[in-house]
């Protein structure tokens, strides 16, 4: 998954192929991308380090580095022409980027160096933890949601079997269009109920830039008994984003509020629901978070998740071994089996159909 998710961003998002998914081992950029940091703040501490994995490491940045810069530079041989041609057929999004950047003023422009490093996860990641790039923003959130999916689907058989039905009479009549995923009932009530049970980013921080009142939507009782509506935030103040708050809110969702069942997607959604002015920028949930710096690729990863799901489901059967797997809490979570390990895997057994 996390290698799709990878290869739909290159594709979509800078025009290239990295990891076509032809051979066994996953592409050495794949890997060299969930490197974090800027470059040369890891390549000065491994420098004075001699230890073996941090020596991996060294490398591991420098190849994604280099892989960035030959695509980029590939790019930008091709000429404006080129470029503008693809852009208008509406291709990758570093296309877009260039193009816009050829167009800014002085003041504006980004360095080489910034363009290529949206592709690297380089810029400022350690120091800035709020920055994300795309290409780190892509792969881990939508590949675990994905990882999410198939689980449950292999906990749910019953649903995973509806789902096959829905996806495999849809492709009796042809090649599947953006069009006909979409209308897909099912499949849609899957990624919805899972995105909104299983938020994988689910420890975003916020800090206000002036003071506020914080209002409750209901009150809470404090030490001495009395009842509180409203919570004074200083400015500055660190706040941690809990999606699942309003997620898996029974208030909202009802008593099956903390259940997995996308069947709540086929009928009107509860009124309480609709109304609460959820400001999250997808379907009623706060899973892409909302505001001016939520989520931009919330289209593109329900699209890539649709893609995947039919093109796997009309092909395989998925169950759960009986390893005992442990969702890890992360900035993205991760799955990994036991709770020593820190190796991310979900272990299945995937049969033909
Ligand atoms: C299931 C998949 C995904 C989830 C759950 C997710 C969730 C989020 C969340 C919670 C944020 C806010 C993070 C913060 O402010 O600290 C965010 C930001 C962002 N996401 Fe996603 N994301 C997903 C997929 C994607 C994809 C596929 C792309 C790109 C095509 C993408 C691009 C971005 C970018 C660029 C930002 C930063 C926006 C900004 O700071 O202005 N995400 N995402």
């Amino acid at each position: 998954m996390g290698r799709a998710a990878l290869e739909s961003i290159a594709q979509g998002g800078i025009g290239t192929s990295i990891d076509p998914l032809t051979r066994d081992t996953p592409d050495v950029y794949a890997g060299a991308l969930k490197a974090i940091g800027p470059a040369w703040f890891r390549r000065r501490i491994v420098g004075i380090i001699p230890h073996k994995g941090l020596q991996k490491m060294k490398d591991v940045v420098d190849t994604a580095t280099r892989k960035s810069v030959e695509i980029y530079e590939a790019k930008n041989q091709q000429g404006e022409e080129e470029t503008s041609r693809q852009v208008a057929e509406g291709k990758d999004i570093l296309n877009i980027l260039m193009r816009a950047n050829m167009a800014a003023s002085k003041d504006d422009k980004l360095s080489e160096d910034e363009l290529t490093a949206q592709m690297t996860c380089e810029t400022l990641w350690l120091i800035l933890p709020s920055y994300r790039i795309f290409l780190f923003a892509a792969t881990d959130t939508t590949s675990n949601s994905m990882v999410r999916i198939f689980e449950r689907l292999a906990q749910n058989e019953g649903i995973q079997s509806r789902l096959r039905t829905e996806v495999i009479k849809a492709q009796s009549a042809g090649r599947l269009s953006y069009d006909d995923l979409m209308r897909l009932p099912i499949l849609d009530a899957v990624i919805r109920e899972t995105l909104r049970v299983d938020p994988l980013a689910n420890m975003v921080t916020r800090q206000p830039t002036k003071d506020v009142i914080l209002p409750l939507s209901e009150p809470i009782q404090g030490t001495d008994g009395t009842l509180i509506n409203e919570i004074p935030i200083a400015r500055g103040t660190p706040i941690i984003i809990g999606a699942l708050g309003s997620n898996k809110n029974k208030a909202l969702w009802g008593e099956d509020a903390l259940e997995w069942k996308p069947e709540r997607w086929l009928s009107p959604l509860p009124s309480a629901v609709t109304e609460a002015s959820i400001p999250g920028v997808y379907s009623n949930l706060m899973t892409f978070l909302a505001g001016s710096r939520a989520c931009i690729g919330f289209k593109f990863s329900e699209l890539e998740m649709k893609v995947i799901l039919a093109v796997m489901l009309s092909t395989f059967k998925f169950e759960l071994t009986d390893k005992p797997v442990v969702w890890n809490v992360a900035s993205v979570r991760y799955p990994t089996v036991g709770t020593e390990s820190t190796y991310a895997e979900m272990p299945m057994k995937v049969s033909l159909l």
